[in-house]
């Protein structure tokens, strides 16, 4: 279990991480999403141990970071930005330097790197620098040396960021499986990613916590969450609009017969939709519900408005206001 408790630090001025506490606990993948500058990467290394707090306390396990460094470190595997390694090493020297630096000995040591290079798929690049190696295997590299010595607890900084797809996806299946044994912390600005591979989300802007929950609580509070998408190819029926329930309708830009009809807080639209369509005989092509959108809520939370969307749905409300009206609803 890792306990952050209040966690303060300054750079000058600048407060980069103010008060943050939340625990997490074995068996949870914790997706730590912020935008730039938001003081992911800053609460990570006070969590390993790389910077100080000015105030607050990490345990891990129940060692504190400061006080047992040695105990808290040695039940920690992590992964810094960038996965930063001696780039004029081969990966089986660097390995085999963390092994001894983590206190592997002897036949462990040998069969803990075998272990991984064989998780990693390391094999056919073990002697070359890693300078010289793809993203994709010096991020192999980074996550090798992170699980090396099995920590409980792995602490992964944008372990995908700048792989390409099919490297980000083999990433995400090994999370998934050293989930298996450890809790996870991973930070990220892939919200696709949060919903593959986190139980968990805490989502911090400016060193504070703005929300904390699981992807299916954080996609309820989008204003998607129980959209309704319909494809119409004759048009959408004036009299949709009067729907008991009905928020808004939100045209795709893209497909001009496709919309989302947005439901009022608490109301279960689709039932109404799916009836309005029968009873009316109406000829339709697409018909599916929304779970709700993170990127909404990421942005809506840390306080973004793209361009492109400011007005859309307010236009929206309002031709549904003048049907009301004019129908005297
Ligand atoms: N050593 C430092 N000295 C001064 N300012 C710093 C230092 N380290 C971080 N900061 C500032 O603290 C803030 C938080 O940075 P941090 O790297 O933790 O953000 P982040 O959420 O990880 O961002 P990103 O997603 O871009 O990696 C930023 O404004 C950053 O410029």
């Amino acid at each position: 279990m890792i306990e952050i408790d209040h966690l303060h630090k300054r750079f000058g001025d600048f407060v980069a991480v103010e008060a943050l506490s939340f625990t997490v606990r074995p068996g949870e993948v914790l997706g730590f999403l912020g935008p730039n500058g938001a003081g992911k990467t800053t609460t990570m290394r006070m969590i390993t141990g790389f910077l100080h707090p000015d105030r607050g306390t990490v345990r891990v396990f129940g060692h504190d970071i400061r006080k047992a460094p040695l105990q808290a470190k040695a039940k920690l595997g992590y992964l810094p930005e960038g996965a930063p390694a001696y780039g004029e090493m081969t990966p089986l020297a660097f390995l085999d330097f963390v092994a001894r630096v983590r206190g592997l000995r002897g036949p462990d040591r040998r069969r803990r790197i075998d272990e991984v290079v064989q998780r990693l798929a390391l094999e056919r690049v073990l002697h070359q620098p890693i300078d010289t190696l793809s993203k994709g295997f010096k991020r192999r590299v980074g996550l090798a040396q992170a699980i090396l010595h099995r920590p409980p607890a792995l602490i992964l900084d944008e372990p995908t960021d700048g792989l390409d797809p099919n490297q980000k996806y083999e990433v995400r299946q090994l999370i998934q499986e050293l989930a298996e044994n450890s809790l996870i912390i991973v930070s990220t600005h892939i919200l696709e990613e949060v919903s593959a591979v986190c139980t968990r989300a805490l989502i911090i802007a400016r060193g504070r916590i703005l929300a904390d929950g699981t992807p299916a609580e954080l996609e309820r509070r989008s204003r998607y969450h129980g959209a309704v998408c319909v494809k119409l190819p004759g048009g959408l029926p004036p009299d949709l609009a009067l729907l008991p329930g009905l928020a808004g309708v939100e045209h795709d830009p893209r497909i001009p017969e496709r919309c989302w009809l947005i439901p009022e807080a608490g109301v279960d639209l689709y039932p109404r939709v799916r009836d309005f369509i029968a009873e009316r005989g109406v000829a339709v092509e697409e018909l599916t519900v929304e779970r709700g959108r993170l990127d909404e809520v990421f942005q809506r939370l840390t306080g973004f408005e793209p361009l492109s969307s400011q007005g859309r749905p307010a236009v929206a409300e309002a031709q549904i206001e003048s049907f009301r009206e004019q129908e005297n609803v």
